[in-house]
């Protein structure tokens, strides 16, 4: 049975965590680098974090797609572009260290998480989270996915309500169902809240924990979390259950994996999962509304090759090729992972580049989506450019909303799966309209999400 299925990489023996010393990259090691230094102390930080769109792309303008800033008192470089994308994410060389990468941003409230780890200590633990994203608990999932967009749009239809809102309730609702076990109706505000703090404690200049702070409020939300996960570690573990928690707490009987570990993995996954994708959802359903020629062929094709949304399966689904190309769109022009670092291990050399060992090293997914030389009218808002004939030639690395590499998301399909099943309800019965003329306002760092209320509404359809 599924719910029992053990990944053969149990069998061998848990490779150490082999602990890393990054060196301090000096601004001298890296004078072949154009790039900017900034203001003191901060460096380049407040213009980045304010816009991480704009800032991007004068530096890509000004020094080209290798180039350098000061921020936080390190010296950080940037590679842009689909090669520098494989260089740095598919890592044949094995040049970098993610965790080196994120530990600034992450390390503080989710260490021990899949992308905190690296080399074989990483593969391990990847491929044992990986059991938990088979076809067929993906199937599974389909059903969870269902039940709470039902209930959600019972809530909701036929109002103008902050759509991002409904967004995160959901996504978190199916986090939560699928991957700690639990009926979503559970699920209180403060369990919502706690992950969203956790991911947004990434932004945090000040990381003392004064009060009022991203930081204290981090700290709450790891006690929080781990007061939610840790009495549901205690009890005996349900033979059907199926989620990522029921299976790791049988491989916790085998012997393959501690409480601590547990508790790190799952924080993870739920956040990666409930931020990326409600950035993901809000985006789409976005674009959606503010171009109904494609909600309405994004309509027909779901409901011609889903009849009945109760009974939905994978394979159906599949067939819904616009439905995914809008998904796409949505994630090219709103990148939900606008920045991925690493760090080196190595020294290593890019486009005639030297770059010492330790190098903050990070590529640019928001930027390589919008680039000219890759995507005609990048700002144009059309979603066939994911039709299989324009994607013909493509490098493999110029659309990488999900990474790519060793690391690459782990939650790709059921991202997918989850937001077009969404769409499958709510498109039926209803039209996705704005209802204001303002431009849309983003923000895109720690990842893409609206500034303020989108006015999105959902009209009953007559
Ligand atoms: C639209 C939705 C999502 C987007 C855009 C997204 C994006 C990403 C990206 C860019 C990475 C790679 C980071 C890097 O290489 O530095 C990543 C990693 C990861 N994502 Fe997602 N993600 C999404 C949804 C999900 C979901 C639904 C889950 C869980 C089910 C998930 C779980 C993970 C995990 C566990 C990793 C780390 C993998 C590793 O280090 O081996 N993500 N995601």
């Amino acid at each position: 049975m599924t719910a029992h299925f053990v990944p053969p990489i149990a069998r061998q023996e848990k490779p150490p965590i082999v602990p890393i010393r990054h060196p301090r990259v000096s601004g001298r090691a890296l004078r072949s680098v154009p790039g900017r230094r900034g203001m003191p102390v901060f460096g380049v930080l407040p213009t980045a974090v304010l816009d991480p769109i704009g800032f991007a792309r004068r530096m890509h303008q000004d020094f080209g797609p290798v180039h350098r800033f000061h921020a936080c008192g390190n010296w950080n470089v940037q590679l842009v572009g689909p090669e520098a994308n494989e260089f740095v994410l598919f890592d044949a060389a094995g040049n970098f260290s993610s965790e080196g990468g994120w530990k600034p941003v992450f390390g503080r409230h989710f260490e021990g998480g899949l992308l905190l780890r690296d080399g074989q200590n990483h593969q391990w633990h990847r491929k044992l989270i990986a059991s938990a994203f088979k076809q067929e608990q993906l199937q599974a999932y389909l059903k969870v996915f269902s039940r709470n967009v039902e209930a959600l749009l019972g809530d909701w239809s036929g109002e103008s309500r902050d759509v991002y809102e409904m967004a995160q309730r959901l996504t978190f609702a199916n986090g939560y169902e699928a991957f700690l076990g639990r009926d979503a109706a559970h699920a209180t505000r403060e369990d919502l809240l706690a992950f969203r703090y956790l991911m947004r404690s990434a932004i945090a200049v000040v990381t003392m924990a004064l009060p009022g702070t991203a930081e204290a409020r981090a700290k709450w939300a790891k006690r929080h979390v781990e007061g939610l996960i840790r009495p549901i570690l205690a009890e005996p573990v349900d033979p059907e259950r199926a989620d990522l928690l029921a299976m790791l707490c049988r491989m916790k009987e085998m012997g393959l994996v501690d409480d601590e570990e547990i508790i790190s993995h799952l924080t993870f996954v739920i956040a990666a999962s409930f931020d990326a994708l409600s950035s993901g959802t809000i985006s789409t359903l976005y674009y959606l509304a503010a171009h109904p020629d494609w909600q309405a062929a994004v309509r027909e094709e779901l409901c011609t090759n889903i009849p009945d949304p109760h009974a939905m399966s994978i394979a159906e689904l599949g067939k819904c090729e616009k439905a995914e190309w809008s998904i796409k769109e949505a994630l090219r022009l709103n990148a939900a992972a606008p920045v991925l670092w690493r760090r080196s291990v190595k020294p290593f050399e890019f486009a005639g580049h030297q770059f010492p060992v330790g190098t903050i090293t990070g590529v640019n997914p928001m930027l390589t989506h919008l680039l000219p030389e890759l995507w005609e009218e990048p700002h144009l808002y059309d979603p066939s450019r994911f039709s299989a004939e324009r994607s013909l030639g493509r490098h493999r690395f110029a659309f990488v909303p999900f990474g790519g590499g060793a690391h690459g998301c782990l939650g790709a399909n059921f991202a997918y799966l989850q937001v077009r099943t969404l769409l499958r309800w709510v498109l039926e019965k209803h039209e996705l309209v704005l209802s204001d003329g303002r431009s849309p306002r983003w923000y895109h760092w720690p990842n893409c999400r609206p500034r303020d209320a989108l006015g999105i509404e959902l009209r009953k359809r007559s």
